[in-house]
C-alpha cells in the first residue's frame, strides 16, 4: 500500500484584474501551504475505485481524483489500475483547494507508480482542463499565481508566523464569488511587491482579497471571524480564495494557541500551522 498526504492552501491576497470574455478572470495571488491535509491510501487493483471518508463529496466523474485519474489514463495510458481510499480532513468548498490538492496528488502518485517520469510542467499540461488551482499544487512550492491563477512562479512567501485557519461550517461558491466581485485592473501595489517587500505588520493595510467583499456581504459570519482573529491579536487576517475559510497570521505562539483553543471550543473546524511550514510531498510504501 502507498500512502501520501494532500495539503491545503491559503491565498495570501488576491487581486481580480479583469473579467475575460470567457467568464473567467485574470488574477494575481500568493499561494502558500497549511498543515491541514487529507490522507491517501493507494493499492494496485483490477479496476479504478475511490472511497472517501466524507460521504457528501461525490465519488463519480465529478470527483477531481477521478478526473485526474481519467486525464492521466487518456493522455499517458495506465498499465495497471489503482484503488484510492482517502480520509478527507480538509473541508470542501472552503477556499482551501482540497479538491485541487487531491487532483494534483493523484497525478504525482500515478507518475510515480507507473514510472512515467513526467515533469511537473507535463503533469500541469495534462490537468489543464481540471481547475485553475491545480498547477500550484503540482508545483508543490509556495509562489505567485498569475493569468487565471494557473501560471505559477515559485517564491519564498511561506509566512514566518503561525497560521490559524477557521472553517465557518458552510461552503462558498467560487463561480459566484468571481461573478459578484469588482475587477480592478490597476491596483496600487502588486501582491508580489507586498509579499516580498513589506513586513507582515503592514499587510493588513495593503494586502486584500478582492473576492472578500461580495462573499462577506452574503455571509456575515466570515467577516465576524475575521474581526475576531484581529481581536485575538492576528497581525493579518483574510478570507482564503473564494471562501468560506478565514485565516489569521500570528507572530506569537501563545496568542495563536489561545485563539485556536477559543475557536475550537466554539465548535469550528480549525487548523494551526507552524511558522515556515514545508509540506512533506513524499509518497511512501507501507507494508501491510
Ligand atoms: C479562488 C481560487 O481558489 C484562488 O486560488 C481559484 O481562483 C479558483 O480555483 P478553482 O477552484 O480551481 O477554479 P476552477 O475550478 O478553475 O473554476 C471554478 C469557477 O471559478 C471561476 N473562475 C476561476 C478562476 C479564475 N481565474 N476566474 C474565474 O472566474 C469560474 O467561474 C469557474 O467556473
Ligand atoms: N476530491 C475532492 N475533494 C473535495 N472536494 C471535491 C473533490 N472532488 C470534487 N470536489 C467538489 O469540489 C467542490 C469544491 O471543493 P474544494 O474543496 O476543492 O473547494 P475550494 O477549496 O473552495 O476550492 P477553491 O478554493 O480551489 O475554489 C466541492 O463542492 C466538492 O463537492
Amino acid at each position: 500500500m502507498w500512502i501520501a498526504n494532500s495539503y491545503a492552501k491559503i491565498n495570501l491576497g488576491l487581486h481580480v484584474l479583469e473579467r475575460l470574455p470567457t467568464g473567467y478572470h485574470s488574477i494575481e495571488t500568493g499561494f502558500c501551504f497549511i498543515e491541514w491535509n487529507d490522507r491517501f491510501e493507494v493499492n494496485e487493483s483490477n479496476s479504478y475505485d475511490l472511497t472517501l471518508s466524507n460521504p457528501s463529496i461525490p465519488i463519480d466523474e465529478r470527483n477531481l481524483i477521478t478526473q485526474a485519474y481519467n486525464a492521466f489514463d487518456r493522455y499517458i495510458g495506465l498499465t495497471n489500475h489503482y484503488s484510492f481510499n482517502v480520509k478527507k480532513n480538509i473541508p470542501a468548498g472552503a477556499g482551501l483547494g482540497g479538491g485541487s490538492s487531491n487532483a494534483a496528488l493523484t497525478l504525482r502518485i500515478l507518475n510515480k507508480l507507473e514510472k512515467t517520469g513526467l515533469s511537473s510542467d507535463e503533469l500541469i499540461d495534462l490537468s489543464r482542463d481540471l481547475g485553475a488551482d491545480i498547477p500550484f499544487f503540482v508545483k508543490g512550492k509556495p509562489g505567485l499565481g498569475t493569468g487565471l491563477g494557473n501560471e505559477i512562479e515559485p517564491m519564498d512567501i511561506q509566512p514566518d508566523g503561525w497560521i490559524l485557519t477557521v472553517y465557518p461550517d458552510f461552503e462558498s461558491s467560487t463561480a459566484e464569488a468571481y461573478q459578484q466581485c469588482e475587477p480592478n485592473p490597476n491596483p496600487e501595489f502588486s501582491i508580489k511587491r507586498i509579499l516580498t517587500e513589506e513586513e507582515l505588520e503592514e499587510w493588513r493595510y495593503l494586502l486584500q482579497n478582492d473576492l472578500e467583499p461580495p462573499v462577506i456581504a452574503r455571509n456575515h459570519l466570515i467577516g465576524n471571524i475575521k474581526d475576531q482573529l484581529y481581536d485575538f491579536g492576528a497581525a493579518y487576517s483574510a478570507m482564503s480564495g473564494s471562501g468560506s475559510s478565514v485565516f489569521g497570521i500570528f507572530e506569537q505562539d501563545f496568542v495563536a494557541i489561545q485563539a485556536y483553543e477559543s475557536f475550537h471550543k466554539l465548535g469550528f473546524a480549525t487548523n494551526l500551522t507552524k511558522p515556515g511550514f514545508t509540506p512533506d510531498h513524499g509518497i511512501y510504501l507501507k507494508e501491510v
